[in-house]
């Protein structure tokens, strides 16, 4: 069962395709992290979801309708990038403001508490810090119990206690049986919570997979290991000579860690503190969105992997 689709979806503002050609399928009860850089149409796509604009060419379609009729959007909730809040308002008050237009919302301490609101409840909003308000505008967007939440970008300026009270009130929310997409430009984001990552650049779905599929297109493992001096001379795996060194900790970037393994035992080198990770998502997302990289490569990144806000 799907809750939005998007088919053959093109948008384009003037000279800029925002979208090209994106068919998407959001089905019921998914948690789907949406990934891109600056710039990819991650807000577009999800402003034709909601209805807001209108495909240049393509198809939308939310809950089986044009998601521009009202009817449609009955059970959509939204937080777009920047929220305004009646200043004078408390903040209960404008949740039961809210809730009052919804003929089943969430009891407004309830949402209160999920959020961890309770204690500024009796708090005009024009009061709140930017943090405060954005828990509060994520809990408006489900206090009308939606099927589907679109939230963009929902912990931009969180500092990290905030950012985990949002992602717990998120993953509940998600587990009473709603769709839930997020969009976000923090990777640790969308590993904490998504179950199905969208990867978007240039307006393209690069990939649309498990998490786990995507961390695993690319090959690379990482071989940390404590080596006594002077013991490299005996080992043959030619990756050796592309270690970076912290004192005698060597981390080696290779598409065989077994081979490398071995080629330490079979040395008979002294060595510890062997460790041996996969890539992370941080490396996938590189990978797939450098310049000139195929979808679904599986070329190993190479070390050390720059941050993405270096890259961009
Ligand atoms: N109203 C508009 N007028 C002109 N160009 C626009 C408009 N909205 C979006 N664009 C362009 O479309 C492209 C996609 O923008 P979009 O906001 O969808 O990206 P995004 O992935 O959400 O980026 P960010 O992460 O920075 O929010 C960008 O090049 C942007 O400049």
């Amino acid at each position: 069962m799907s809750v939005a689709t998007l088919e053959h979806v093109t948008r384009t503002f003037e000279s800029v395709t925002a979208l090209d050609d994106v068919t998407l399928t959001l089905g019921e009860g998914e948690l789907i992290g949406m990934l891109g850089p600056n710039g990819a149409g991650k807000s577009t796509l999800l402003s034709l979801v909601a209805g807001l604009r209108k495909p240049t060419a393509g198809t939308v379609r939310l809950f089986g309708r044009d998601p521009r009729h009202a009817a449609a959007r009955a059970t959509l909730g939204t937080t777009p990038q920047e929220t305004g809040l009646p200043p004078t308002l408390r903040v209960a008050e404008v949740v039961d403001f809210v809730a009052g237009h919804y003929p089943d919302p969430l009891p407004t301490a309830q949402l209160l508490e999920m959020f961890d609101l309770t204690p500024l409840a009796r708090r005009q909003t024009g009061g709140l810090s930017g943090g405060q308000k954005r828990r509060l505008a994520v809990a408006l967007a489900i206090v009308g119990r939606p099927r589907l939440v679109l939230l963009d970008e929902p912990t931009t300026g969180l500092d990290v206690d905030a950012r985990r009270v949002l992602w717990d009130a998120v993953r509940a929310y998600h587990a009473s049986g709603s769709t839930v997409v997020v969009t976000s430009h923090y990777l640790e984001e969308i590993e904490a919570l998504a179950q199905r990552v969208v990867v978007i650049d240039e307006g393209h779905v690069l990939a649309d997979d498990s998490l786990a599929a995507i961390v695993a297109r690319v090959g690379a493992r990482h071989v940390r290991v404590t080596l006594p001096e002077g013991t490299t001379a005996q080992l043959t795996s030619p990756e050796w000579a592309g270690a970076t060194w912290a004192g005698s900790g060597a981390q080696v970037v290779t598409a065989d860690s077994d081979a490398l393994v071995r080629d330490l035992v079979r040395a008979g080198v002294e060595f510890h503190d062997l460790q041996v990770r996969g890539a992370t998502l941080e490396e996938a997302f590189l990978a797939m969105t450098k310049p000139g990289a195929a979808s679904g490569t599986d070329t190993p990144a190479g070390a050390p992997v720059p941050s993405l806000l270096e890259q961009r």
